[in-house]
């Protein structure tokens, strides 16, 4: 692959490079009307996409729903190959998909990299679950019925995906879906669309039968869009990951169909660190946390809570360590952290920075604006002591703002953690199991990781409870949320022999 500095990429294969949608097994345009995606990093434009009206989306609806009538009976085991198939071809095309992320989404090629793999391990996983779908053999009342249940695949599936993480938020949701054999109309954000293009690309090549894997492109006609979607009695499933604002938006508009939903929302992950925790790792994890995505992550640390004896001692070396990332165009290989996604992002950092510093927060890490690498370029802020009254307690930077916050006992602590209307992740550092514990089970969060700041693996059951959403994704769990569970009577069977 050979990589310009700020320009577009030559791809080993450019096929994976697409500015059409995916529909029926083919590239649509069905507008003339564009929008553009820019490298936030640079502010060039990359591509130019069509934004598509509600007829083309209706039409997809159509498609989906022609093709799951056939879909849905393959069987589990070419549902598994096609996966598996996917899952190869990813990991195949490891270097081009990572940066394409880079290029659009801004995070650095590393990361890029990590986020493919982990993207393409939601696709193996589902190969492997795709024949296990098991349901009961239950003993009724009456002696002269059998009774037993199935999963069936719940239908046409329309997945609505943020942009911070563009192919890992797709593929979580889609291997499930198609492993059941549910057909998918996939809506990427539109400052990140390309992923999944190229995910679209592959998704031929791996033999998914056409009308099962389509994508639909919109910018400004999004609520259009999503409201067609949401509204369709084609439509059986709404599954989407972003902001709790736009969730609640879906749900009304999916209520006229009575849709399954499954939404993953946001966060506003409280870290703990007790006073007898291993200090270094919960540094190191700290960071990882934190910082993964520049903060843009919805189970990234948004609050660090961190014992009074420990938390001077604590911020300091943070501020240290932190204070050597190499901020820069994630292409660079010399960068270790990349841009954020806009303006907007910068914002509303620099907002929660003032409120908390307002209010008597101190200053350990100044961090940023860096104009010179361009506008979506921030250093990381580190607070410490912020008063339980700044607003970063109660809502999500989704940036690279780290507040720190004393606290002095274990029931105070799990008492500011859970003053939040969100419960998707939550960490502790301790070296007491009962610590441990006893706070997992107090915190009011979908998931609870311990001594480690990274937990998101394929195998695990992802999602929030609170208004962190519903539904959970990945592990044997996520599969259930594409089916629904017939119940099968045989009745007037004669007295046993
Ligand atoms: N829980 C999770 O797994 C998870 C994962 C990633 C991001 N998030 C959350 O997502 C948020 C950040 O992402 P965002 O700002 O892009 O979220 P967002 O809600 O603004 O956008 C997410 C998606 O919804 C679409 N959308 C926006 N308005 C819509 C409408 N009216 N109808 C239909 N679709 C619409 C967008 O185009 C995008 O594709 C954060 O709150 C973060 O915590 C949660
Ligand atoms: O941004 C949310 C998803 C992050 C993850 O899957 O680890």
């Amino acid at each position: 692959m050979s990589l310009n500095k700020y320009s577009k990429p030559t791809l080993n294969d450019p096929n994976l490079f697409r500015e059409s949608a995916y529909i029926n097994g083919e590239w649509v345009k069905g507008t003339d009307e564009v929008f553009e995606v820019a490298d936030p990093a640079s502010g060039e434009i990359i591509a130019r996409v069509p934004e598509q009206p509600v007829s083309v989306v209706e039409e997809a609806i159509d498609v989906a729903y022609a093709a799951f009538k056939t879909y849905k009976n393959t069987s589990p085991r070419e549902r598994s190959k096609w996966l598996r198939n996917m899952y190869n071809l990813m990991l195949e095309n490891l270097d081009d998909l990572a940066t394409i992320i880079t290029l659009e989404n801004g995070k650095a090629l590393g990361e890029a990299k990590g986020e493919i793999k982990y993207a393409a391990s939601y696709f193996e996983w589902y190969a492997e679950e795709a024949p296990r779908l098991y349901g009961a053999t239950i003993q009724p009342l009456n002696p002269n019925n059998r009774v037993f249940t199935v999963r069936q695949p719940v239908g046409v599936c329309g997945i609505i995906c943020p942009w911070n993480f563009p192919s890992a938020m797709i593929t979580r949701k889609a291997a499930a879906a198609l492993a059941v054999g549910c057909t998918v109309l996939i809506k990427p954000d539109s400052q990140t669309p390309l992923s999944a293009l190229a995910m679209a690309y592959l998704a031929g090549k791996a033999g998914f039968p056409k009308g099962s894997f389509n994508v639909i492109l919109s910018h400004t006609n999004t609520p259009k869009l999503g409201r067609t979607l949401c509204e369709s009695p084609k439509v059986k499933k709404i599954t989407f990951t972003g902001s709790t604002n736009v969730g609640k938006i879906l749900m009304k508009q999916s209520s006229l169909t009575l849709k399954k939903l499954s939404f993953e929302l946001g966060g506003n992950a409280p870290f703990i660190v007790f006073e007898d925790a291993d200090l270094d790792q919960a540094l190191e994890q700290a960071m990882a946390c934190k910082f993964r995505g520049l903060g843009q992550t919805c189970v990234c640390a948004n609050r660090l809570y961190v014992h009074s004896s420990v938390i001077d001692k604590f911020a300091k070396l943070l501020a240290e360590r932190v204070g050597k990332f190499v901020i820069g165009h994630g292409l660079d290989p010399n960068t270790t952290h990349g841009c954020v996604i806009n303006s907007d992002a910068i914002e509303k950092v620099e907002r929660h920075k003032q409120d908390a510093v307002g209010k008597g927060a101190k200053v350990v890490l100044e961090g940023g604006r860096l104009p010179n690498l361009g506008p979506n370029f921030y250093a990381p802020v580190i607070l410490s002591h912020v008063p339980s009254t700044a607003i970063v307690s109660k809502e999500e930077t989704f940036g690279p703002l780290c507040p720190i916050f004393s606290f002095d006992t274990m029931e105070e602590v799990v008492g500011y953690a859970n003053d939040t209307e969100f419960g998707l992740a939550a960490y502790v550092f301790s070296k007491n199991v009962d610590t441990l514990y006893t706070v997992s089970e107090a915190l009011e969060t979908g998931m609870v990781s311990c001594n480690t700041g990274v937990f998101s693996d394929c195998s695990i059951p992802f999602g929030g409870v609170k208004e962190s959403g519903f539904g959970r994704e990945g592990s044997l769990y996520g599969i259930e949320d594409y089916t629904v569970l017939k119940t099968i009577t045989i009745g007037n069977l004669p007295n046993s022999i």
